[in-house]
C-alpha cells in the first residue's frame, strides 16, 4: 500500500502507522537478531525502519520505548550466560546515498569549531562482539545483545585463531570488532551441509552469527571464522590520537584489523572510497555491507559521544543488497 506523505498526517493517524510498523519491525528484528535467521532482505527492514523514524521525527509523542527506533541488536539467547558490557556497545546510523551522507558531514561540523579528516572503513557483514582483555590477557568475548547486555561466547572466540588470547602489551581494555565468515568458508560450509540433507545458511552473516552463538564451541571451532577489531569502548589505554593509527596500534598489539582502511581529506575522497570498494565488493574475500566514515580524532570521538543508541562522530553508508554474480570461473562447465 502506498505511504501517505508525512505531511498529510496527524499525530493520531501516524501513531497508528508507526504502531503497525513497529510489530513487523520486531518480529523482523527478532528472526535477524535472536534467530539469525531473517525473513526479509536488509533493503526491505531499513526501508520501513527509515519510514517509522520519519514518523518518530515529524511526531515525537508518538515515540514508544519498545521502538525499535530506541533498542540496540538482539536479546540473549536461552542457554549462554549473560555478560554486562561496562561500556555499551553502539550501533551505527545509517545513511542510503551521499548526499544524505554530505548532509551528515555538514551537521557535523556545525558542531565542531576544528577542521578534521575521516577515517573510511569497511562494514563487514558479521556480527559484532566485543574482547575484554585484562593486563594483556583475553579474559571474556561477548555479542552485542541490546547494546547493554551481550551472551558470554568466551569458549567459542578461544577457538578462532584471528584472536590473540595475549596482547604483545599488558594492557586492560574493552576492543569491539566484527566476527565474520569468510566467503569460501560460507561455500564450503554451506556444500557440506547440503550433502548431508542439512538446511543451508542464507549468507555469510547468518553462518557467521549461527557459528558463533553456538552452545556447542566444537561447532564454532570448525567453522572457520575470522574478526577485524576496529575500536575501543575505553580509549585510555591507548597511545594513538587517531582512529586511523588505532587501527595500526591494534595491528602492533597482536589484534586483526582490516586493511582497507583509508584518511579521507575531504568528502570527495569520501566518495572515491565508496565508489572503489562499491567495484571490489564481488571480489572481496568478505561480505561487505557498506562502508563506515569515523571522525578521526579520536578526542573529537571523546567529546561527541553518542547517542542511546550510536556514537554522533560516525555514519554507515549501506550498499544495496549483495547481488553477488557467480565468478564464470567457479562455473562447473560440462562438456
Ligand atoms: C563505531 C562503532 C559503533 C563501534 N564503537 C563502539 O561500539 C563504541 C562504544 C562506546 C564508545 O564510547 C562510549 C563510552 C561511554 C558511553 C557511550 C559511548 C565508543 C565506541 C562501530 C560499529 C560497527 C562497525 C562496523 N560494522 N564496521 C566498522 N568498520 N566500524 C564499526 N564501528
Amino acid at each position: 500500500m502506498a505511504k501517505q506523505p508525512i505531511e498529510s498526517l496527524n499525530a493520531t493517524t501516524a501513531a497508528t502507522e508507526a504502531a503497525d510498523l513497529r510489530v513487523e519491525l520486531n518480529q523482523w528484528r527478532q528472526d535477524y537478531y535472536d534467530n539469525d535467521a531473517p525473513k526479509v532482505e536488509d533493503d526491505v527492514y531499513d526501508r520501513e525502519y527509515a519510514r517509522l523514524v520519519a514518523l518518530e521525527t515529524a511526531f515525537p509523542t508518538i515515540v514508544t520505548p519498545d521502538s525499535p527506533t530506541q533498542l540496540v541488536g538482539g536479546t540473549v539467547k536461552a542457554g549462554f550466560t549473560k555478560v554486562q558490557h561496562p561500556i555499551p556497545m553502539l550501533s551505527l546510523g545509517d545513511v542510503f546515498s551521499q548526499g544524505e551522507l554530505q548532509e551528515f558531514d555538514e551537521r557535523l561540523r556545525q558542531n565542531v569549531d576544528e577542521p578534521f579528516d575521516y577515517n573510511c572503513e569497511l562494514k563487514i557483514d558479521g556480527l559484532a562482539l566485543s574482547l575484554r582483555y585484562e593486563n594483556g590477557r583475553l579474559i571474556q568475548g561477548s555479542t552485542r545483545g541490546n547494546g547493554t547486555i551481550g551472551e558470554d561466547i568466551t569458549k567459542n572466540i578461544m577457538t578462532i585463531a584471528s584472536i590473540p588470547h595475549q596482547l604483545k602489551r599488558p594492557l586492560t581494555v574493552e576492543v569491539r570488532g566484527e566476527c565474520y565468515m569468510p566467503k569460501a568458508a560460507f561455500a564450503d560450509l554451506n556444500a557440506r551441509r547440503e550433502a548431508a540433507g542439512e538446511p543451508v545458511f542464507a549468507n555469510p552473516r547468518n553462518a557467521a552469527a549461527g557459528s558463533l552463538r553456538q552452545l556447542d564451541t566444537k561447532v564454532t571451532a570448525e567453522r572457520q571464522l575470522s574478526t577485524f577489531m576496529y575500536n575501543v569502548a575505553d580509549y585510555a589505554p591507548l597511545t594513538a590520537r587517531t582512529q586511523s593509527d588505532m587501527l595500526t596500534e591494534f595491528a602492533d598489539l597482536g589484534l586483526t584489523i582490516n586493511p582497507d582502511f583509508k584518511v579521507a581529506h575531504s568528502m570527495t575522497e569520501v566518495f572515491d572510497y565508496i565508489d572503489h570498494y562499491q567495484h571490489e565488493r564481488p571480489d572481496l574475500a568478505y561480505g561487505i555491507d557498506g562502508i563506515v566514515i569515523k571522525a578521526n580524532p579520536l578526542p573529537l570521538q571523546r567529546s561527541l559521544g553518542a547517542t542511546v543508541k550510536v556514537p554522533r562522530w560516525a555514519i554507515a553508508f549501506k550498499f544495496p543488497p549483495d547481488e553477488q554474480p557467480t565468478l564464470l570461473e567457479d562455473v562447473e562447465w560440462t562438456v
